[in-house]
């Protein structure tokens, strides 16, 4: 299996804040692999080196076969959600995401509306992003992050906000992605959606990122993952 993700021996601190030490990290293709730890323990910062954000003191990380910071600033073809998205308060959805989609010319109207009824969200409303409840703007997160097909995605925290239902259609969507080969990193501190989604598990532990061993069963995905209702 190909490898997506690579980091190599990478190294970050900020100011006397040492985050990570001398990294290895392989990510394959078409799965998904969960980074846990507690507050504050560098799960963010670790997917804005990723994303070429900010840069790792030491080593190198390789996205797609590009080294990020050399010949590349930031990776192609990735989705992402790290912190909350900047939006344009006083505009609908749906011309939030024709503003971004229009900034790299890949996808139509169609397709924008197609993503915000896969995320749950109404193409048409005519209601602005400033009242926008908390569970409707992350789900416009997703919605950006996913709707230019991207293949790798990077994911901090995608559930917050969201209402069950939400919460179980949205599992539902990251493990048919997962399915068509899409690469996904993500953060969660519900262990549900680590147990449910992830095929492989790091915690962030002594400034390493130490594999966490998953007690999957057909038997508990199931339970917890109920029939997709969007
Ligand atoms: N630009 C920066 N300058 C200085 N310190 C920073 C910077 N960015 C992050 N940090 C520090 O790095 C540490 C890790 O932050 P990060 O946001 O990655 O944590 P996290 O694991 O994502 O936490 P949470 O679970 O709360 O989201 C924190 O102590 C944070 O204050």
């Amino acid at each position: 299996m190909s490898i997506v993700i690579s980091l190599k021996n990478v190294s970050k601190s900020y100011k006397g804040l040492t985050l990570f030490q001398n990294v290895n990290l392989d990510i394959e293709k078409g799965s998904i692999c969960g980074i846990v730890g507690p507050n504050g323990s560098g799960k963010s910062v670790l997917f804005k080196m990723i994303c070429g954000f900010v840069f790792p003191d030491e080593g190198s990380i390789v996205v797609d076969g590009v080294e990020i910071g050399k010949s590349k600033r930031f990776p192609d073809n990735i989705g992402i959600i790290i912190d909350r998205p900047g939006y344009i308060a006083n505009k609908t959805g749906f011309q939030n995401l024709k503003e971004l989609a229009m900034i790299r010319g890949k996808i139509s109207d169609e397709k924008i509306a197609e993503t915000m009824e896969k995320v749950g969200l109404q193409p048409q409303a005519k209601q602005k992003v400033k009242h926008y409840s908390l569970g409707m703007k992350q789900k416009l997160a997703i919605a950006q992050a996913i709707m230019e097909d991207q293949q790798i995605l990077i994911l901090d925290e995608p559930f917050n906000a969201l209402d069950a239902e939400s919460v179980n259609n949205i599992r539902h969507l990251l493990l048919s992605f997962k399915s068509e080969g899409r690469t996904i990193l993500l953060t969660s501190h519900n262990q549900e959606d680590i147990d449910i989604l992830c095929d492989r598990v790091f915690r962030i532990n002594k400034y390493q990122l130490e594999p966490v061993a998953l007690v999957k069963n057909e038997s508990s995905t199931t339970h917890h993952l109920k029939p997709n209702s969007f």
